[in-house]
């Protein structure tokens, strides 16, 4: 029996039905892949260190001053501009390194990602798709990454989907849009 609570009330057990860190993490890297701009493709990375802290995170997108809404998006053209999730991650960060970090992403990363994330220390690379794969820059990043000692996991996560209700809260009417411009 625990001494700082030993009342004979019935105690009001903890919820059970939260997110585990792998499906948190993971959510909020697929949470930033929804700011890309990308027409055909979102992705979206978080890194994490070993106290389970988030010290980055980004999404794919233009160079900062280099407009999304003039460099092209159009598959072949836009390779030469995007800054990739796991870069704009790893830039972002907050901590002085990411050594030792995990990188939660959308995608597994291409060869010139795996470059950084190897160069950057990161330890542990965990994915959810594994869709171009075949293509040789996966093949080149596969590679490097195994090498390089980074450890590769794919996720499958443990709920299928995470519903965020603004609303959740409110018990009459729903909230008002406010107007921002994003
Ligand atoms: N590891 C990766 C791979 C790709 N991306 C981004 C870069 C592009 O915006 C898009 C891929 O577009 P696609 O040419 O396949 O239509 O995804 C990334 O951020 N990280
Ligand atoms: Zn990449």
């Amino acid at each position: 029996m625990n001494k700082t609570f030993d009342n004979t009330e019935q105690i009001q057990k903890k919820r059970e039905d939260y997110i585990g860190w792998t499906d948190y993490f993971m959510a909020v890297a697929f949470l930033a892949a929804k700011r890309s701009k990308d027409p055909h493709f979102q992705v979206g990375a978080c890194i994490v260190n070993q106290d389970m802290r988030i010290v980055g995170v980004g999404y794919n997108g233009m160079p900062r001053g280099c407009s999304d809404d003039i460099y092209p998006w159009e598959k072949g053209k836009k390779k030469l501009y995007v800054c990739h999730a796991e870069m704009n991650a790893i830039l972002n960060k907050n901590s002085s390194d990411v050594w030792g970090c995990t990188i939660y992403v959308k995608l597994f990363p291409c060869n010139e990602c795996a470059k950084i994330i190897i160069q950057s220390g990161i330890k542990e690379v965990v994915y959810v798709s594994d869709k171009k794969a075949k293509k040789v820059e996966y093949k080149a990043s596969r590679q490097m990454l195994k090498d390089a000692g980074v450890i590769c996991t794919q996720y499958k996560p443990k709920v299928g989907t995470i519903v965020i209700d603004f609303d959740e809260d409110n018990d009459s009417s729903p909230l008002e849009t406010e107007k921002r411009s994003e």
